[in-house]
């Protein structure tokens, strides 16, 4: 059974700064966020751990093979390193959104994200040493079939951008409500998902949802493993098969 690390990190009085004393220019911000999103997803993926920039002032990771410790020390590195600080939610489930959404909790009790007096909550727990096992987490990596060929090569950029996001937007509204996972673009036509146990018959039903709600046709590979890492490799790997064999659903385990 999946038992899924979450952890929320969220840029402490994010808001207030981004305008006091007067509103900084638009390039720094963007700049900033990206540059803080690139240093914790390596931070993290060093460890095993996904990493998304979702709306960049909050971000959520997959941080599965993650102490407290290594918790505490992104955020004395942030706080050393950045004009920000940053606030951490930790929590683990059987499911993904149930993780996520304890983990946002934690952070909810320790106060808003725009008090001011609120700086570097680490909240939560983690899974200890010893209770980690290869399933704990399953990541499925979906993109869209021959994007190249029907957007990218077809329509103007912003046109394809419109055609990947329907997909995106859709796909991540139905892998929330129908399976408490959480999905995320992470560029070009690909999208990664951290779900719960599911199986052929619930990814069928969601490439099928996406094609029938915006005529985006999705494949996915999916895989486990003890971290982020080790289930999104396989997960890459189990894709490299659908394009190989035509197929739109493998599991990397079934083989
Ligand atoms: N983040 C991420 N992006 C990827 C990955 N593989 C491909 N991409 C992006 O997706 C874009 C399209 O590449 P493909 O998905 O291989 O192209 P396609 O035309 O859809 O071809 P098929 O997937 O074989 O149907 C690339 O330009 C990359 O931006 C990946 O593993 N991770």
């Amino acid at each position: 059974m999946t038992n899924t690390q979450v952890t929320l990190v969220q840029i402490d009085n994010y808001g207030p700064w981004t305008v006091t004393p007067e509103p900084r220019r638009e390039a720094d911000l963007q700049t900033l966020q990206s540059r803080l999103y690139a240093d914790i997803s390596q931070f993290v993926g060093n460890r095993n751990g996904y990493t998304f920039f979702t709306r960049f002032d909050n971000m959520i990771a997959v941080t599965n093979g993650l102490s407290f410790e290594d918790h505490a020390l992104l955020q004395e590195s942030v706080g050393n390193r950045y004009p920000v600080s940053l606030s951490l939610g930790v929590a683990t489930g059987t499911t993904p959104a149930q993780a996520l959404s304890d983990a946002t909790e934690r952070i909810q009790d320790a106060g808003s994200a725009q008090d001011k007096d609120r700086r570097e909550c680490l909240e939560g727990r983690t899974i200890d040493d010893g209770h980690r096992t290869p399933d704990d987490v399953q990541i499925a990596h979906f993109d869209v079939i021959n994007a190249t060929g029907n957007y990218t090569d077809e329509l103007n950029a912003f046109d394809s951008f419109i055609e990947i996001e329907q997909g995106y937007a859709e796909l991540m509204r139905h892998m929330r409500r129908a399976h408490d996972s959480l999905s995320f673009f992470v560029g070009g036509d690909n999208i990664i998902v951290t779900c719960p146990d599911l199986g052929y018959a619930e990814y069928e039903e969601a490439i099928a949802h996406v094609e029938e709600a915006v005529d985006v046709r999705l494949q996915v590979g999916v895989g486990r493993g003890e971290h982020a890492h080790d289930a999104g490799f396989a997960a890459k790997h189990a894709l490299e098969t659908c394009r190989a064999d035509g197929t739109r659903v493998e599991l990397e385990w079934d083989h």
